[in-house]
């Protein structure tokens, strides 16, 4: 299914520190573990282990966090992020990640922020459009995708990739009010610099959905896009204040009652599908009876999306190779499927019909 890696794709759901590389991660955690900061013996087992229970796999966030929070090393893992996710045609990127203060080495949320910006500027390696487009340009001009679009041909395959980036900052639940809320100032600060949202996410076992509410509220007001982690774990009545909130699209929708289901269905909140990361995670019991099915033949607007690629070792090309095989989906609707995640996106209307162009254009070799 070499396909399934030179099909144009469209990610919406990836945690900048979860899609870490490998190589990368045991790279760093052996560095600090010979500098004496942590004992590397006994973190590799975390590092290492397959399958996590939701509480594990918290446990790797907090050692990678210990591992990557220094301004040249944020830097680093978004140039390299971006560079696997355009690697294999991801072709629109909505990349989130919790701004973080480190006051022992001067960082601030925003300084933060600045040094993932720094890595979306000094890639070179790939063309990255992440610097939004005043309403007021043409829309004929941007043809950023179309310039040199990315096809099955064997001539482009290999040329230069190109891909739009555009970021949201992510609340931790472990947050307070006034922190979300400097999260959410943040952001507005940095739309300029091509951040368009506002993502919940952090260890569902933890936190408060009314903590975080003014934020959110603040957020939409402003005009920002929001998407929440929602439904990782049972609890019915956070679900349902959260779908009752109305974000964007939310991430996951796993323990959802009948009650949920129908809100959800009713209101066409999209869904952020991460097939590998709940059957790791063992949120979901089998790929069999995973819900991404019965959304997607409810035509539910879904999107396969990867969550923590290095933490579950999975690309977005595999996730639509799992989706093939699982649900028994063709080349055709596969397109289909990422061609309307265009719809989804939270990037300005010229990106978007940009995209919706460059789909159409390469459409004939995937129908
Ligand atoms: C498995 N499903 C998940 N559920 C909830 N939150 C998740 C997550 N996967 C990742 N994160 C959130 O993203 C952080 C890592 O990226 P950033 O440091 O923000 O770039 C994690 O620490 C966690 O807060």
């Amino acid at each position: 299914m070499e396909w399934c890696v030179s099909m144009p794709k469209v990610e919406l759901h990836a945690h900048l520190n979860g899609s870490i590389r490998d190589s990368t991660l045991l790279e760093l955690t052996k560095s600090l573990g010979e500098r004496g900061v942590i004992n590397f013996s006994q973190v590799e087992h975390i590092i290492m282990k397959y399958n996590r229970s939701v509480k594990e796999v918290f446990q790797l966030f907090d050692l990678i966090r210990i591992v990557t929070t220094d301004h040249a090393t944020v830097t680093r893992i978004t140039r390299e992020v971006i560079e696997d996710f355009a690697s294999e045609n991801v072709v629109y990127l909505e990349l989130r990640t919790t701004p973080k203060r480190n006051d022992a080495i001067g960082m601030t949320k925003s300084s933060y922020v600045e040094a993932v910006l720094k890595g979306l500027t000094s890639l070179t390696s790939v063309d990255v459009d992440f610097i939004p487009h005043g309403e007021e340009e043409e829309e004929h001009s941007r043809t950023f995708l179309l310039n040199n679009p990315t096809t099955e041909d064997e001539d482009t395959k290999n040329s230069r990739k190109r891909i739009y980036v555009r970021l949201l900052l992510s609340i931790d639940r472990r947050e307070t009010t006034e922190a979300a809320m400097e999260t959410i100032k943040l952001a507005l600060q940095m739309r300029p610099f091509g951040v368009v949202g506002i993502d919940l996410s952090g260890n569902p076992l933890l936190g408060d959905w009314n903590t975080y509410l003014p934020a959110l509220k603040f957020a939409r007001e402003q005009g920002l896009y929001v998407t929440l982690h929602c439904g990782e774990i049972p609890n019915a009545m956070e679900i349902h204040q959260m779908l009752d909130f109305k974000p964007h699209r939310i991430g996951h929708a796993i323990c959802f009652e009948d009650q949920h289901w129908e809100i959800l269905k009713s209101s066409k909140i999209p869904v952020e599908i991460c097939l590998t990361s709940n059957i790791r995670t063992m949120t979901v019991r089998s790929i069999d009876v995973h819900h991404f099915d019965h959304l997607y033949k409810a035509k539910h607007p879904v999107v396969l999306c990867t969550d923590d690629s290095g933490a579950f070792s999975t690309t977005l090309s595999n996730e639509y190779k799992i989706a093939a095989n699982a649900f028994d989906l063709g080349k055709k609707e596969l397109f289909d499927l990422s061609r309307n995640a265009v719809e989804l996106i939270f990037a300005e209307r010229q990106v978007k019909e940009d995209l919706r162009k460059y789909f159409n254009s390469v459409a004939k070799i995937w129908e």
